[in-house]
């Protein structure tokens, strides 16, 4: 568990983070948004101190940080930014390998965790753990990034704009790996991001932030649902609304039993994906399969009772 208690970072007169007080619970994801210049990397920055407090307090499992050596933080707490920051002279698993090496811990260990990383993220070892980063394509070197952060298995991750460089097929699939590897593995993630849709794809909750302070923080939903500010409101584009909503969740536990005409739409699909198929093939339903089997049909009127205001 995190909590921020009151944090505050001030540049001579200038208060660029003004007292942050949440809390991010063990084994969830927070994602903080805001407008460029909010304060988002400084709030970032001072968890794993690369940013030093001016005042307030930040507990890690009880913990107050400030009395833990930075460097001994840093190897505790995994750390991905934009553009991935990989070391250009150092081979995949090099880079990998990096914090388990500052550990201590021995080559074949290394190796297996190398090896183990570039599995889970779907990237052959007997073909990548050799090259250097600009043999990579920028996917690849995202995905090596993300790896390298969680090769020391830290509890802690923290991410700033992590897939901002990646074309949106590939962040989808890349935010989708990342769910997976944080469900699997239960890391507690702190993630900025200036995309209002990557924060309601990967936050259990969200933090919204203007001018160094927080505005809201609250699960999705209920941002989107009750905005706090008209700032808030505006960051989520009034409009969306509904449609995020229906990003939110799968269409699986809104199957109907009964037939439908034309192709079949996969039960882990999106609402919102399920409601653009048929607007766009101009049916009032579909099936829906799951696997190769057909388990009942998805209506346009039961999306769109989901896609009100959530009462
Ligand atoms: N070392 C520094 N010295 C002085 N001012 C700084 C320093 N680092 C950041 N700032 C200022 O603090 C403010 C917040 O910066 P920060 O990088 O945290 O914002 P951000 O929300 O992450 O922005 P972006 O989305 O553009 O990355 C900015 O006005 C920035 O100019």
């Amino acid at each position: 568990m995190i909590e921020l208690e009151s944090l505050t970072k001030a540049y001579d007169e200038n208060t660029v983070v003004d007292r942050v007080s949440l809390t991010v619970d063990s084994g969830t994801i927070a994602a903080i948004v805001g407008t460029s210049g909010s304060g988002k990397t400084t709030l970032l920055r001072m968890i794993n101190r690369l940013v030093q407090p001016s005042s307030g307090r930040i507990l890690i499992d009880g913990q107050d940080t400030s009395r833990v050596p930075p460097h001994e933080l840093r190897r505790k707490i995994g750390y991905a930014i934009q553009g991935h920051g990989l070391f250009p002279h150092r081979s995949v698993a090099r880079n990998i390998g990096t914090v388990p090496g500052l550990l201590g811990w021995d080559r074949a260990r290394i190796g297996a965790r190398v090896d183990e990383l570039l599995e889970m993220f779907g990237l052959e070892p007997s073909e990548f753990r050799d090259r250097m980063p600009h043999e990579l394509s920028g996917g690849q070197q995202q995905r090596v990034g993300v790896a390298r952060a969680l090769a020391a298995r830290p509890n802690i991750l923290l991410m700033d704009e992590p897939f901002g460089a990646l074309d949106p097929i590939i962040r989808a699939k890349a935010q989708d790996d990342l769910l997976a590897i944080q469900r699997r593995v239960g890391t507690t993630i702190v993630l900025v991001t200036h995309d209002m849709n990557e924060a309601i794809a990967l936050g259990d909750n969200i933090a919204v932030m203007d001018q160094g302070r927080l505005l809201q923080y609250a699960p999705p939903k209920e941002i989107i649902a009750a905005p706090a500010t008209p700032f808030v409101e505006a960051l989520i584009g009034a409009e969306d609304r509904p449609f995020r909503i229906l990003a939110l969740r799968d269409i699986r536990d809104l199957v109907e039993p009964g037939p439908a005409d034309g192709p079949a739409i996969d039960s882990a699909s999106s609402a919102r994906a399920a409601y653009a198929e048929l607007l766009w093939s101009g049916r009032a339903a579909a099936p829906v399969r799951e696997g190769d089997r057909v388990i009942g049909r998805i209506s346009l009127h039961v999306l769109e009772m989901q896609a009100a205001r959530p009462t």
